[in-house]
């Protein structure tokens, strides 16, 4: 899927987006991020069809688009599987909603299936709105935080359910674990364009220290990609894996002692 020149605006009100192109491929998920209110909701709508750009256009969206918005609209009393089944018969993924049931197995929903979807909780609900986006076989999946209300291990099953999707994906994230998609393409949503993101940073190893005397001079004295933060003689370090060990010599060449080393990865 490719957009071209997109551009948006509501009303009379400001340009949203002001001349957006984006192609979407398979294995490069592409990651949009962006302040409250630079317009990633809108881009992904008008991605996935549900609203019409000012100008520009969508090229080559797929028929099946797999779509969570940021609000999805439900049906407040319907219970979860009632739902699930009625919008798996709509896709023509079978008629009991069974895929949506494995998929919100597999995110660990707790909500209850007879559970009228106005009930269920922030994360439950969102685990349904996945549910209902990632079934059916979707040619293209257009994700608006997918991990928003999600805890860590329903977070950690959407990355394992994500790594295995072989479609063009569209995620517009605040929470940064899209920077954990293979082969990932971040790009930043400012006054209506898009710019190439940052880079995810690498991970850290973070380093407490107790130091005597003055916080100032020890932090002299550590390796340049060292970033501090401290308070009365305790002080943390942050530090690139591959500087841990110039780190603690440095540190201790300055008199600190080691109260704790914490690799990426570990708890
Ligand atoms: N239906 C609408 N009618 C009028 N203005 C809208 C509409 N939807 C969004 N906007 C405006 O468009 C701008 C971009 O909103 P949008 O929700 O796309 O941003 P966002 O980057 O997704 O924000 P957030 O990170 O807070 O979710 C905002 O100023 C918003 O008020």
């Amino acid at each position: 899927m490719r957009l071209e020149g997109v551009r948006k605006r509501y009303g009379r009100g400001p340009e949203v987006l002001a001349g957006v192109d984006l192609d979407v491929v398979p294995g490069v998920p592409a990651v949009v991020l962006g302040a409250n209110g630079a317009g990633k909701s809108t881009l992904l709508r008008i991605a996935a069809g549900c609203s019409v750009p000012t100008s520009g256009r969508v090229r080559d969206r797929p028929r099946r688009v797999g779509h969570l918005p940021a609000d999805l609209p439900v049906p407040e009393r319907t219970p979860v599987r009632t739902w699930l089944a009625h919008l798996a018969a709509i896709r023509g993924s079978g008629r009991d909603g069974a895929e949506a049931t494995a998929l919100l197995e597999r995110l660990g929903f707790t909500g209850g299936p007879d559970t009228p979807m106005g009930r269920l909780s922030t994360g439950n609900a969102r685990k349904v709105g996945l549910a209902q986006a990632l079934c059916g076989s979707p040619a293209l999946l257009v994700l608006d935080e997918p991990w928003s209300g999600l805890d860590d291990s329903a977070a950690a099953a959407l990355d394992a359910v994500l790594a295995g999707v072989a479609v063009p994906l569209l995620v517009a994230d605040h929470s940064g674990r899209a920077g954990g998609l293979a082969g990932a393409a971040r790009w930043s949503l400012s006054a209506g364009r898009l710019a190439p993101g940052p880079a995810p940073e690498a991970p850290r190893t973070v380093v407490v220290l107790r130091c005597p005397g003055d916080l100032a001079a020890v932090v002299a004295r550590l390796p340049p990609s060292a970033r501090c933060s401290g308070e009365g003689p305790v002080l943390t370090v942050r530090v690139p894996v591959a500087g841990g060990d110039a780190l603690l010599a440095a540190a201790l060449g300055a008199g600190c002692s080691v109260l704790s080393v914490r690799r990426p990865g570990t708890p």
